[in-house]
């Protein structure tokens, strides 16, 4: 009787993976999306956003294939090395530490703006930005320290915090969506402006903001072999979970800020702050803007936390610091000190940050997952879980991870069209 029974069965339910996806994919990455989609704008983003979702969602698919041929806990250092041989190892493992770092940066960066304007509005004295990057960068430096456990505890109580405020505020902000800033109609828009050369520069933000991917040995390792059905879909949830919220967002703020009126916020560096201070502008109660910056911190203190664990539990492995109190010492002064450095003297990077992020996730996340699966398929003759992508589609996604290159060469090139 007893073997039949689910509750002996060992694998965790669906909410676990589930919340472990949502928790990782929704992140700082969200405040870049209406500045970095300020170009396309709404429309051109929704189409875009459902697109990128897509291939994100079969790009993780992919990598569960994969890592299901190792056993559970294999990491992508694991899986790359034995596939694909040590020198895409390397690359790969240098795209991960960068990919972790610029977050860490990112978010020092996002959280301390919100800091310094949160104490700004409520004291009236003004704190710079510098002393802002050194309290937040104590605060989590501390809490990594003291124990990773601590910092997941945290992380639950703040990502429950940032989902409550989130739909306190913006259900206060849905009444005043203007349909015409919304479509950018010709009462609003920028005369004779045009929107599909800004596409290309949108792909490296929607990518990061679509990001689990390093997630997807844990979720192998929680569920193990048995738990495939559970695995593929925590992942469906967290990305369809993502793409609704992304775009209730963007028309939440594009329906608000018209697209002319973004390009002081873009001017401005385009840190948190200052698109909070924006929105914040529309409301006429005290209590909606306390709830906004409430909303604020809470975001993005979860998304450093959460985020910046990887990058501790990284270097700690890679570095092999013990788990002892001096050992985490060491890993807490490599894992925060370097990004709180640069944060110091260029405070505001927030927006670069997050496109840089984007750019090096691109190769873990898009290119490297088809290659992977090519050379397993070639490899293996069965396997536990085939992703639903055939060679061709292997093949698209390869094109599409390579089209995001493009951004960059032309950039370099001075030929990148950038909304001003
Ligand atoms: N998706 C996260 C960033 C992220 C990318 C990749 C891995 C982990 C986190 C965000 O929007 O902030």
């Amino acid at each position: 009787m007893g073997i039949h029974n689910p509750a002996q069965n060992g694998t965790p339910g669906l909410t676990s993976g589930a919340v472990l996806v949502i928790a990782t994919v929704i992140g700082g990455g969200m405040f870049s999306l209406p500045i970095a989609m300020a170009g396309v704008w709404f429309t051109g983003a929704t189409v875009i956003l459902i697109a990128i979702a897509l291939m994100m969602l079969l790009t993780g698919l992919m990598l569960v294939e994969v890592n299901l041929h190792f056993e559970p806990g294999a990491s992508f250092n694991t899986f790359t090395q034995e596939l694909l041989g040590k020198k895409w190892n390397i690359v790969v493992g240098i795209a991960f530490g960068f990919v972790l770092y610029i977050l860490t940066y990112a978010y020092i960066s996002g959280s301390s703006a919100v800091l310094s304007q949160t104490l700004m509005k409520y004291s009236g004295i003004h704190f710079p930005a510098k002393f802002s990057v050194i309290v937040v960068t104590l605060f989590v430096g501390i809490i990594a320290w003291y124990s990773s456990l601590l910092v997941g505890r945290i992380t639950t109580v703040l990502i429950l915090g940032k989902f409550i405020a989130f739909f306190a505020t913006f259900s206060g902000l849905v009444s005043h969506i203007e349909i015409a800033k919304l479509l950018d109609s010709a009462s609003v828009a920028i005369p004779g402006t045009s929107y599909l050369p800004y596409v290309l520069m949108t792909l490296p933000f929607c990518i990061i903001s679509f990001g689990f991917h390093g997630n997807v040995p844990s979720l192998v390792k929680l569920y193990g072999k048995d738990g495939v059905p559970n695995i593929t879909r925590s992942i469906v949830i967290g990305t369809v979970f993502a793409v609704l919220l992304y775009i209730f967002w963007l028309a939440v703020t594009m329906g608000n800020i018209s697209r002319a009126s973004f390009s002081p916020i873009i001017a401005q560096g385009g840190n948190i702050d200052v698109f909070v201070e924006a929105i914040g502008g529309i409301f006429t109660s005290r209590y909606m803007d306390l709830i906004l910056t409430f909303f604020g911190n809470f975001a993005v203190a979860s998304s450093l936390l959460a985020a910046t664990l990887g990058l501790f539990d990284y270097i700690a492995d890679l570095f092999h610091f013990p788990n002892d109190p001096l050992g985490r010492f060491k890993t807490t002064l490599v894992t925060y000190l370097p990004p709180a450095f640069v944060c110091f003297f260029f405070p505001n990077g927030f927006v670069y940050a997050i496109g840089y992020a984007g750019l090096a996730f691109t190769i873990w996340s898009v290119i490297l997952p088809p290659f992977l699966v090519k050379s397993a398929r070639r490899r293996y003759s069965s396997a536990i879980y085939t992703a639903p992508c055939n060679n061709t589609m292997l093949n698209l996604v390869i094109v599409c991870g390579v089209i995001v290159y493009l951004t960059v060469v032309l950039d370099v090139l001075g030929w990148l069209p950038a909304f001003k």
